[in-house]
């Protein structure tokens, strides 16, 4: 039996551990790891003048060791890990870094400058994935965070120190300490994860792989949303505002006792504000970020964004190789492009050609036809998709690139070509997560916008004219859309992406206490199906725009469920069906507030106290520096407009309903 339930997942795996530490060994043991041993044989000697930060360099070393251990195994123990862990202990004081000391004197001079003064421990951490190919390659997804933890020592007097030194305890630790034991007595307090002293942050480890096997699996549709929020409310019972209050477009007046009287409101630690904020609050102590080496997609979560942000806050790097010689603490100087920088910013410069090629392979059908003829070359590849044979080999190669299809080299032959995993589960038109509905509405409509962004950005105005042809004010109904063609393209684009994330917001919440719930805007029915696949009392009520509704029969065939039934009507306009559960699933990002205000009116007036609201976007962070996907989306929107947490609670409070709930998935 296991506490975390996430120690669990890795039962049954090949589970390394790339570390001599005693330490490490014993806090994963406790916490219920199984794994093998493997100490590094990487020698920790990179260079701390290269690392703008001291985690850096704690995080690179920690990822060396792993790597190490993770390339060496298949040769020396002819087995392939599943996971290796390699992690990395260093102590921070007056811009250096201290590790293990390497004699007496040395402890001495580390012990002295700690002795008195507050210092930070970093552990940087690496995790990584191995994956065999079928050609006896391996992958390797790395996933690598660090966690700091601040420790103060008390004023240390000679003879307590060289009593500590003599004691030989410092010897094997960084900072030449252990807090477990005898250093215990040196330390005035600690702020942080105390185990993270120790060697190992078993804490946002278990939260690493919560987000591995949990968030990330991609399996039974459950889909890491990048930012996407959803917030469940409700209405407090108290308003008089909800029971019968006349529709104005305009906000309720907000009861100061609404918060107050209802019995579900969050206390602080819970509130939806606070746990937006969890991001800085864990930033203070740690950050993370995702990458993948050698092939396949790369993930990177918002703490990535926190960690290149962070880089001119902390502290100057180190000039040198020791453990306390030569410390700068003026500005660093600029010595040259750093190749991390330089990777960044052509990873940014290339990004719409990999969109573009990803589209181009969707739009001529290649994972469809991979998929059913596995193994074609470029050139039976050319005559199928009905394109020239350099032009196919190039867009096949880019593609195995960019981890969406893998190549097989043969002897005299043109290498042949099948679909990754990825392309399997994502990219055919036919698969059940396919979102190939979602690729054709970018390429055929976001594409174009985005290439007339320098006038948006000029003329504050959506480009439809110029990229279309047409003028676009309500995306929805004016003529644009009124072609049948992209109208379907449309709907295809919103049942894709329904389909692949309905699931995670069906299941975010206990949802068992409503009987009935409307999707506003539901579209296909898509997301509807969902919420009755997972709750087996719900009936859900689509209530979309006459057209819609009429050409979402294209989609039923593939449902047969009872419980959802379809409204025609305009949600701006139309009386709204009753329902306990009002879910708006990427529809108020829409529009401006003045529209937004009218349709919550709306499901005020619907709505009974106990009725609920159930709200999914990207939520923006509360300083509106991300997630980047939100804040790109906003730059192809018209009308409407992107918000954080707080400015959807506020929204929200102005008609009635406070904000029970608010999860990320
Ligand atoms: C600050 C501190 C460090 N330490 C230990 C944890 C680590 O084992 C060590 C830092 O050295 P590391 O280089 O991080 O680890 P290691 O050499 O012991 O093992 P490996 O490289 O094989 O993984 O210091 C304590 O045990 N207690 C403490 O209070």
């Amino acid at each position: 039996m296991v506490l975390n339930p996430v120690i669990s997942k890795l039962a049954g795996k090949l589970v390394v551990l790339a570390s001599a530490s005693p330490r490490r060994q014993e806090i994963l043991s406790n916490a219920g790891l199984r794994f093998e041993l493997v100490p590094s044989w990487f020698k920790e000697t990179l260079d701390k003048g290269l690392f703008k930060a001291p985690h850096e360099y704690a995080v690179e070393t920690a990822k060396q060791k792993a790597l190490e251990v993770a390339r060496r195994m298949p040769f020396k123990h002819l087995k392939t890990p599943d996971i290796v862990i390699g992690a990395d202990t260093i102590v921070t004081v007056d811009g250096m870094i201290l590790e293990k000391p390497v004699d007496k004197q040395d402890a001495y001079r580390m012990l002295s400058s700690l002795s008195g003064k507050e210092h930070s421990v970093f552990t940087g951490v690496a995790i990584i994935l191995c994956h065999e190919k079928e050609n006896d390659e391996v992958d390797y997804q790395l996933v690598h965070f660090y966690e700091e933890t601040k420790v103060k020592f008390a004023d240390l007097s000679e003879d307590m120190l060289w009593e500590y030194i003599n004691s030989g305890e410092p010897m094997d630790k960084a900072g030449g300490y252990g807090i477990q034991a005898l250093g215990g007595m040196l330390v005035e307090y600690v702020h942080g994860d105390f185990l993270n002293v120790v060697g190992f942050p078993l804490n946002h480890f278990c939260k690493q792989l919560d987000m591995i096997y949990n968030r990330l699996e991609l399996e039974s549709g459950s889909v890491h949303n990048n930012g996407t929020h959803l917030i469940l409310t409700q209405p407090s019972p108290n308003l008089p505002a909800l029971s019968k209050h006349s529709s104005s477009s305009g906000p309720r007046p907000k009861s100061p006792s609404a918060s107050q009287t209802n019995g579900t409101q969050s206390s602080p630690s819970d509130s939806p504000i606070h746990k937006v904020k969890r991001k800085d609050t864990e930033s203070e102590v740690g950050e993370s970020s995702w990458t993948l080496v050698n092939s396949l997609s790369k993930h990177t979560d918002d703490a990535e964004t926190e960690l290149r942000d962070s880089e001119n806050t902390k502290l100057p790097p180190t000039t040198s190789r020791g453990h306390m010689i030569g410390h700068n603490l003026t500005e660093p100087e600029d010595s040259g492009p750093k190749k991390e920088e330089l990777q960044r910013i052509i990873e940014l410069m290339d990004g719409f050609k990999a969109s573009k090629a990803l589209f181009t392979a969707s739009e001529m059908c290649v994972f469809d036809l991979l998929q059913s003829q596995p193994g074609l070359d470029a050139a039976q590849v050319a005559q199928e998709i009905k394109a020239s044979e350099k032009g196919t080999e190039c867009l096949l190669e880019a593609c195995v690139s960019l981890g969406l299809l893998k190549s097989k080299e043969r002897k005299y032959q043109r290498p042949v070509y099948k679909n990754t995993d990825l392309a399997k589960r994502f990219l055919r038109s036919d698969a059940p997560f396919s979102l190939h509905g979602y690729i054709q509405h970018c390429n055929n409509t976001v594409w174009p916008l985005f290439s007339h962004l320098e006038s948006a950005v000029r003329e504050g105005s959506n480009q439809h004219e110029k990229a279309f042809g047409k003028k676009s004010k309500d995306v929805f109904q004016d003529t644009f859309y009124n072609s049948q063609e992209i109208k379907l393209r449309f709907m295809n684009a919103m049942h894709s992406i329904a389909k692949v994330t309905g699931k995670a917001i069906a299941t975010a919440f206990d949802l068992s206490r409503f009987k009935t719930a409307c999707d506003l805007g539901g579209c296909t029915g898509a997301m509807a199906y969902e919420f009755t696949k997972a709750h087996p009392g719900l009936s859900v009520t689509v209530f979309d725009l006459p057209a819609v509704v009429e050409m979402s029969e294209h989609f039923h065939p593939l449902h047969t469920d009872n419980r959802v039934s379809f409204v025609a009507g305009d949600f701006f306009k139309d009386e709204l069906p009753k329902a306990d559960l009002y879910i708006l699933a990427r529809i108020l990002h829409d529009w401006p507030d003045e529209k937004v205000h009218i349709l919550l009116n709306k499901i005020a007036d619907a709505s009974t106290p106990g009725c609920g609201i159930l709200l999914s976007e990207i939520f923006l962070d509360e300083d509106r520096r991300g997630p980047s996907r939100g804040l790109l989306q906003a730059l192809s929107m018209s009308v409407g407009k992107q918000r954080g947490a707080t400015e959807y609670s506020l929204l929200l409070e102005s008609h009635g309903f406070i904000t029970a709930q608010d999860v990320q998935c």
